[in-house]
C-alpha cells in the first residue's frame, strides 16, 4: 500500500486530501503544519517515512519542501500556486532527481480546457482575437492571478507559437490605462465569498466571441487528482510531469 504523506494537511486542501488517500486505497503516512498544533512542522522526517509526498501549502514554503522530498529521493506532487520564477527554476532543477508532478490544478477538466486553449490560439490570429482570462476564487486565496490563469495564458501563448512573457501581459486596469496591445493576454481576478475556483478564457474579435469556461463546485476534484498524481508518480523515472501527463493526454 502506497504512503502517502500531505504537506499542509490542516489546511482546506489538506483535509480533503487525507480522506482522498483513504479512499483512493493507500495508506496516509502523516502530515506537516505550518503551526505545530496539531500536525509536526518538519517536512524531512515525513519525507523520510512517506512513499511520496502531496504539498499544498504556500510558495514561501517551497525550497524546504522540494529539499526534503530530494534529501529522501522521494517523488513530490506540487499543487501550490504562486511560485516566483527562482522556485519554478529549482522545481525544474529537482526534477532532474525525482519525479515532480506540478499541476496548476488536478482538476481533469482544466486539464482539458487548457488543451482547447491552445488549439483556439492556434487557429485565431492574435491581431484579430484578443484573449482575455477571468478567473473568480473565494476570499482567502492569497495569490493573483490563479496558478491556473497563469498556465491558461502560458496555454494561448505557446498555441500562438510564443511565450506569455514575449506576448505581454495586460492586468490589474484601473484608470487611465490606454488601448489593449494587440497580442498582449489580459488577465483579471475576482475574490468573492467562497467561490471554489472559476476560469473563462475568451477570445473577442470585432465581429465574435468564443469563451472557454471551467467551473469547479466541489474542491474534492482537486484532491481526488493530486492523489491519483502521487500513485502514479511512484512508478514513473525522474521528471517534471504534468497532469497531462497522469491523464495520459500528454
Ligand atoms: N493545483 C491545484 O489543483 C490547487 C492548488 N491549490 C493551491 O494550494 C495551496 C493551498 O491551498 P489551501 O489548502 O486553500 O490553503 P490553506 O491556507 O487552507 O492551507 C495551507 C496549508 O499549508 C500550511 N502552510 C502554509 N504556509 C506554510 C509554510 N510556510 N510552511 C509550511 N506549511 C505551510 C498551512 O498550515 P497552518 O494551518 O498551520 O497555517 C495549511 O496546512 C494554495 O497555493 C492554492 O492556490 C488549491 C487548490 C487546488
Ligand atoms: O487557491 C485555490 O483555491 C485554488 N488554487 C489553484 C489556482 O491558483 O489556480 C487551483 C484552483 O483554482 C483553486
Amino acid at each position: 500500500m502506497t504512503k502517502i504523506g500531505i504537506l499542509g494537511i490542516s489546511g482546506r486542501m489538506g483535509h480533503l486530501l487525507a480522506e482522498e488517500v483513504a479512499t483512493a486505497g493507500a495508506s496516509l503516512a502523516g502530515g506537516t503544519a505550518r503551526r505545530g498544533e496539531q500536525w509536526p512542522t518538519d517536512p524531512t522526517a515525513l519525507a523520510r517515512v512517506a512513499d511520496v509526498l502531496i504539498d499544498f501549502t504556500s510558495a514561501e514554503a517551497a525550497p524546504t519542501h522540494l529539499q526534503a522530498a530530494l534529501q529522501a529521493r522521494k517523488p513530490l506532487i506540487l499543487g501550490t500556486s504562486g511560485l516566483n520564477a527562482k522556485q519554478e527554476a529549482m522545481v525544474a532543477e529537482a526534477a532532474r532527481d525525482i519525479p515532480i508532478v506540478h499541476a496548476a490544478n488536478f482538476a481533469p477538466g482544466v486539464n482539458l480546457v487548457l488543451a482547447l486553449a491552445e488549439r483556439l490560439a492556434a487557429a485565431l490570429p492574435p491581431e484579430a482575437y484578443d484573449a482575455e482570462i477571468v478567473e473568480t476564487h473565494h476570499r482567502q486565496k492569497i495569490d493573483a492571478p490563479s496558478g491556473t490563469a497563469i498556465a491558461l495564458g502560458r496555454a494561448v501563448a505557446a498555441g500562438r507559437g510564443t511565450t506569455l512573457e514575449a506576448a505581454g501581459i495586460e492586468s490589474g486596469r484601473d484608470g487611465h490605462t490606454g488601448p489593449r496591445k494587440t497580442g498582449a493576454i489580459g488577465f483579471a481576478a475576482l475574490r468573492a465569498g467562497q467561490v471554489v475556483g472559476d476560469h473563462t478564457l475568451l477570445f473577442a474579435s470585432g465581429a465574435e466571441h468564443i469563451a472557454l469556461t471551467h467551473r469547479s463546485f466541489d474542491r474534492r476534484v482537486y484532491a481526488t487528482g493530486a492523489v491519483r498524481a502521487a500513485l502514479w508518480s511512484v512508478k514513473q523515472p525522474p521528471g517534471l510531469y504534468g497532469m497531462k501527463h497522469v491523464l495520459g493526454m500528454g
